[in-house]
């Protein structure tokens, strides 16, 4: 018999005697959710505010046009009376004591726990989704999803769906036990918004079906889906009767266990594809494709897409004029370009347009397949269907989506098919365990022949592949035999093909971690491509991986390592490079920073247009193509450091701003020592601990640590570096260089916020051209960039427990407020550029100043 919630959630004392637990408030607007309320969701109120709520229902007097009876009266059902059949309030309970004595809310819908709200709801569904009434939702878990005890039976285990993801099992089968259900077990991962029930019989399980569709958490309603669909479950069955060993090793659906993490995004760089967790409700799952997940917009014409995506910046780059008004310190003037903003729509700044991709189908260089099971049970290798954490594992082939090259297509079907006969197993996200993880499918193309749009494939003349897989506990001898078999698939998949694909490299990535987004630093073995029927052995003594491929831009050849990132639609990229070159206003006399330089594309194809090119870049492998790009296209002027930005930044721009001649007492010196708030505090941390560039014993200030990668990639100190690294005659001085800007290409997540204290108080900086692929961040890191100093400083903001929960440019307000103080720069103009064609992604540049006043 489940127990009141008050007594097992440690709910303050009911009020008058009385809870109400299964109350959901109806989702009125803003200002009518402050009106007097019957209490919300139990499992979502915190005991103070429930407990204010009620405090203040009891004391705000009815108004005069409601004399007696409050428009909520009745609005939801009691859940005493609905778990006795009495209420000690009797006739007098503000809550509705049965279905009968129910009324409609003011909004015009149903308390969502009532028959009648759950009535509705399936008519509605069965409307939209053209299904019957009767069909119960199915999340796509092709990996197992309940205990692996032996004797489970998928058809009598439940997804539930919406569930908080700060739940884990305990509070899981708390809140079944809440409601009165009785089950077998209970799992739940946090992190994940689904749990798994199982039920004893069919019995349990009907009656708790009934029970808890419906039922609301916080604002979700509780979906209740089947664990995997029913030709996967199907084909479970019947593999019940097949061999122990089988069992293990193809089906790792049948025995295994909730212990999945986050979701394991493919990783791309456009997002495209598993990590949209937007789209994934309890009622999509079986209406998607990998195609509809990993190219959402190839259903409009691309001029369609163009539109689509300029109309989302646009409403980005308002953001940055909002919360710049917004975080204009009192007493302030706002800045010009907030006040001209209403002429250009509330933009910050003119927005040019948006540069289309010269390649609209099978552009990508790169594709991240993942491998798993499909809707039919197949070990297939391709796209997840949804996000892990919202319980869908599903892979699909990538056929049909448009992004994806002809060449990259193949090589995954020459892998799917080796899988079928493999006897080591698939990964098991839910169990963290598994062999075969992932395949990374990398193409590179010859500088000699023109781009050919219409035949982009007849340029692709290197393609390196790396198969992920986690090889911890499997027998060593074993595995070489599955690589030596492997190699030869993939080499014997691509000599079938014709004309036959290119095949430069196989590389093996060791990686144990939940995710298969893999550490910069994950072991790495090149394996030998045996030719046609000859065969090759491995010997084991492969550690060393000296496998790159080349790709051209701007007429430069550039070598990419396995893990180094290179833009992947190399054409569109090019002209993104040139923008932003173009914008950054160079010239002989220029000092350019390339921050976050990759193999040092945008440096590089620019070197010949400055005085001297400096790219900072976290990964030593790309820091180490990047000084071969430099020596195979005969670039002198170029020095790479191999550091986070946020390590070396104040350094390096101290060493060539402030010549120790005029040492200024800007308070750019401190700006790297000075870590004010906890998210920085934090961040700092992690990079001391982990410094991926490679660097031991992090000095911000001096840039000790940071090494400089010469030709063999090693570390020297950093005098040597700089004459090695410079130009022929090893001889720039600070004053040669005019001009300074910067160009930043930060990941996802934007600059670091001591990268954007650095470049703000660096008063000699005047231009900087931040290019992303995630509008987002650089509007928020756009805010603090942009937004005046106040007279004086709030010297570091104490209160920072919130920022976890702020929105970015919540946070990117708060961290203004202690910026030191520092002239702001001004957003001048602003360009869309689209590298990933049939997706929602969209690179974006963004040129700011300050006024040129020296
Ligand atoms: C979007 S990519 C741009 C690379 C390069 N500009 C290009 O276009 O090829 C971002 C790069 O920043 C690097 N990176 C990420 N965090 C960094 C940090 N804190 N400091 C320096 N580099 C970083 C990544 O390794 C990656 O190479």
């Amino acid at each position: 018999m489940a127990s009141s919630p008050t007594e097992t959630l440690n709910l303050p004392p009911p009020i008058n005697g009385h809870d109400a637990p299964n109350q959901s408030e109806p989702k009125l607007n803003a200002d009518q959710e402050i009106q007097p309320s019957i209490p919300q969701s139990t499992y979502n109120v915190t005991t103070t505010t429930t407990a204010e709520k009620r405090k203040r229902e009891e004391e705000e007097p009815q108004s005069e046009a409601e004399p007696s009876l409050h428009p909520l009266h009745k609005t939801s059902l009691c859940s005493y009376f609905r778990k006795s059949g009495s209420c000690c309030h009797g006739a007098t309970c503000r809550f509705a004591h049965g279905e009968e004595e129910l009324r409609l809310r003011p909004d015009n819908t149903w308390d969502p726990t009532s028959e009648r709200a759950k009535k509705s709801r399936k008519a509605e569904n069965g409307e939209k989704c053209g299904v019957k009434e009767d069909v119960v939702e199915e999340i796509m878990m092709t990996e197992v999803a309940v205990d692996g005890d032996g004797d489970q039976d998928i058809a009598l285990s439940k997804c539930l769906v919406h569930l908080p993801r700060k739940w884990n099992s305990d509070n899981l089968k708390k809140f079944l036990a809440d409601h009165g259900i009785l089950c077998k077990s209970g799992k739940k991962k946090k992190g994940m918004t689904v749990g798994f029930v199982s039920f004893e019989d069919s019995e349990q399980l009907k009656s708790a079906v009934e029970e808890l569709e419906g039922i609301s958490i916080g604002n979700k309603n509780l979906k209740v889906a089947n664990v995997v669909p029913r030709s996967f479950e199907t084909k479970i069955k019947s593999a019940m009767t097949l061999p122990e060993k089988d069992l293990q090793t193809k089906e790792p659906a049948l025995d295994g266990q909730i212990a999945g993490g986050p979701s394991s995004s493919n990783g791309n760089e456009d997002g495209t594809s598993n990590d949209d967790s937007s789209q994934v409700d309890g009622s999509v799952s079986r209406a998607r494709s990998a195609r509809d997940v990993v190219t959402p917009l190839a259903h409009m014409p691309y001029s369609d897409q163009l539109e689509h995506k300029k109309n989302s910046i646009v409403q980005m780059l308002k953001k940055l004029t909002r919360n710049a008004r917004k975080a204009c310190p009192n007493g302030v003037s706002l800045p010009e370009w907030v006040m001209k903003s209403r002429e250009i729509g509330g933009l910050p700044c003119k927005l040019e347009g948006i540069l289309e991709s010269p390649l609209v189908n099978g552009y990508r260089n790169k594709c991240e397949f993942s491998v798993g099971y499909s809707l039919q049970g197949k070990a297939t290798v391709g796209f997840m269907l949804g996000n892990f954490r919202e319980g869908v594992t599903a892979v699909e082939e990538p056929v049909d989506c448009p992004n994806v090259s002809r060449i990259a297509c193949k090589y995954a079907s020459a892998f799917q098919e080796f899988l079928q006969h493999s006897d080591l197993p698939i990964w098991n996200r839910f169990k963290n365990t598994g062999f075969w993880r992932q395949l990374t499918v990398r193409e590179g193309r010859t500088p000699e022949k023109p781009t050919d749009a219409e035949n982009l494939e007849a340029n692709i003349s290197e393609v390196m592949l790396i198969v992920q897989v986690c090889s911890v506990s499997f027998d060593h001898a074993h595995v070489n035999s599955e690589f030596e078999r492997l190699a030869k698939a993939f080499e014997e998949g691509a000599a079938a093909c014709s004309p036959s694909l290119p095949l430069t490299a196989l590389v093996v990535q060791d990686h144990q971690g939940i995710s298969n987004v893999a550490p910069a630093d994950a072991p790495l073995r090149l394996l030998p491509i045996p030719k046609a029927n000859s065969g090759a052995e491995l010997d084991g003594t492969n550690d060393v991986v000296e496998a790159r491929i080349h790709d051209c831009i701007s007429n430069l050849r550039f070598c990419i390592s396995p893990t180094a990132f290179f833009q992947v639609n190399t054409v569109a990229a090019e002209k993104l490079y040139s923008l932003a070159g173009d914008w950054a206003d160079i010239g002989p006399d220029t000092l350019l920073f390339d921050v976050c330089c990759g193999t040092g594309t945008i440096g590089l194809t620019l070197a010949h247009r400055v005085g001297m090119v400096v790219g900072i870049e976290m990964n030593a492998s790309a820091v180490s193509d990047a000084h071969r790009n430099a020596e195979i296209n005969g670039i002198k002027n170029c020095r790479f450091v191999c550091a986070k930005a946020e390590d070396v930044m104040g350094s390096l721009l101290k060493e060539y701003l402030n010549p120790p001649q005029k040492q200024d007492e800007h308070a750019s010196d401190s700006s790297n020592k000075e870590i004010t708030t906890a998210e920085e505090k934090d961040s700092f941390k992690d990079n001391v601990i982990e410094n991926e560039g490679g660097s031991s014993g992090v000095d911000p200030e001096n840039g000790v640590g940071a090494s400089e990668c010469s030709e063999g990639g090693g570390k020297e100190p950093q005098s040597q570096l700089q004459k090695s690294c410079t130009s022929e005659d090893g001889n720039f001085s600070v004053q040669q260089f005019k001009n300074v800007v910067a160009i930043v290409d930060p990941p996802r997540g934007g600059l670091h916020p001591t990268v954007i204290k650095v470049l703000r108080t660096h008063a000699r900086l005047r231009r900087l051209v931040y290019i992303s692929c995630n509008p987002e961040t650089l509007v928020a890191n756009a805010i603090e960039l942009c937004t005046p100093s106040p007279d004086k400083v709030e010297k570091g903001n104490k209160d920072n427990r919130g920022w976890r929960n702020m929105s970015s440019a919540g946070l990117a307000r708060h961290r203004a407020k202690s910026m030191p103080i520092s002239e702001p720069f001004r957003p001048v103009r602003a360009m869309a550029v689209d590298l990933f064609p049939h997706t929602s992604h969209c690179e974006m540049v963004m040129l700011l100043e300050r006024l040129m006043i020296w």
